[in-house]
């Protein structure tokens, strides 16, 4: 029929497969799946996850409800620079390998695996590609809407659970009531946690969780409460969202360059509004490099460093790769300097 085999059309079935084979690896090429799937990158990586993960059973989701709620949800990503499907394809996709590691096998269940996939899926829906801050100062519909209270983060959520209104693409509908509840909670939990307003205590409770780790012989984690489970899971999809420095270079440069586009024109906005024009946003005075080293050295590492600390050695190439990359974007920063000087 029309749809192929995972959940989208492609002219190029081989190339997909063969991309498909790196679904559980870190660093697959999103941007060449936005191209194989005629952009439909968000439905097919995470129909196929669901698939892969057997989810459609343990939940009795009917395969057409999962496409047609995936293709919705995918339209409603705004096509701008950054904050669009392919990065939620991106961090569904980390997040798939990151419930892979060594030391999480068989600590979380399904509800929690389904709530995590689900909540990296829909964790970005409709961002307009302006901050909170922008939304917040302008006193936006959205701002008004969600009190100046993780206005973005809150829009996210509902935005993904109204899609889920309509028969033809209700996943939850065969999940009892009290589960359906309990996903929710977990999914709501999550995508709050992305706000980044959220992550110096994010940070400090994984930290905590790492000094007091409780690990069985075999190296894996023990969680024994809601609230150390869901610190983890919260922690995981922060993760996956900060996760472009530790990919590929040329993966990691492309994501560079839309985010700094997507904040360049928030500052286009704000410049034509009389407005002070906000942080790293002006495309006249930004440096990229050395605020990728900053945002390394002060955000994504901290944070990547005590993820791999907790799940030690499962991140140790995840975090060497960082380093690799921090390096050059600081070398580039002495060849710029240099350049200077000339
Ligand atoms: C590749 O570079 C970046 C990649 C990602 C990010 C970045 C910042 C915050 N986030 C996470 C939010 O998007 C959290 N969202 C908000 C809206 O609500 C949902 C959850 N991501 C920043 C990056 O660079 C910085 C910007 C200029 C230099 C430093």
């Amino acid at each position: 029929g029309e749809y192929y085999t995972y959940g989208v059309k492609t002219s190029k079935p081989k190339e997909l497969d063969d991309l498909m084979e790196d679904l559980d690896v870190w660093g697959l090429d999103i941007f060449l799946m936005d191209e194989l799937t005629e952009h439909r990158p968000l439905t097919a990586v995470a129909f196929t996850i669901f698939k892969q993960r057997d989810l459609m059973n343990t939940f009795s989701i009917c395969p057409s409800t999962l496409i047609n709620y995936l293709i919705e949800l995918e339209d409603h990503y705004q096509s701008v620079p950054y904050h669009c499907k392919i990065h939620a394809a991106d961090v569904t996709q980390s997040m798939h390998v990151l419930l892979n590691h060594k030391a999480l096998e068989s600590v979380f269940d399904d509800d929690e695996i389904f709530a995590a996939i689900f909540s990296a899926a829909i964790h970005d829906v409709d961002h307009p590609g302006l901050t909170n801050q922008y939304l917040i100062s302008t006193a936006s519909e959205l701002a008004i809407m969600y009190n100046d209270d993780s206005v973005l983060e809150n829009h996210h959520l509902a935005v993904a659970f109204k899609l889920l209104q309509h028969e033809k693409r209700d996943i939850f509908c065969n999940i009892p009531k009290k589960k359906r509840q309990l996903i929710r909670t977990m999914v709501i939990d999550m995508v709050r946690a992305t706000d980044m307003s959220k992550h110096m205590s994010l940070l400090a409770e994984l930290k905590t969780m790492v000094e007091t780790k409780k690990v069985a012989g075999s190296g894996i984690i023990e969680l024994d409460s809601y609230q150390d489970r869901i610190r983890v899971l919260k922690n995981m999809l922060h993760c996956a969202d900060l996760s472009n420095p530790t990919k590929p270079l040329d993966i990691y440069r492309k994501w560079t360059d839309r985010v700094m586009n997507e904040f360049f024109l928030q500052g286009d906005k704000e410049s034509s509004q009389g407005l002070e024009i906000s942080a790293m946003c002006d495309r006249h005075k930004a440096c990229i490099e050395k605020t990728q080293v900053g945002f390394i050295d002060f955000i994504v590492h901290p944070l990547w460093e005590s993820w791999a600390d907790l799940v030690h050695p499962d991140a140790q190439d995840i975090l060497e790769s960082l380093q690799r990359n921090r390096d050059w974007y600081s070398e580039q920063v002495e060849n710029l300097q240099a350049l200077d000087k000339t």
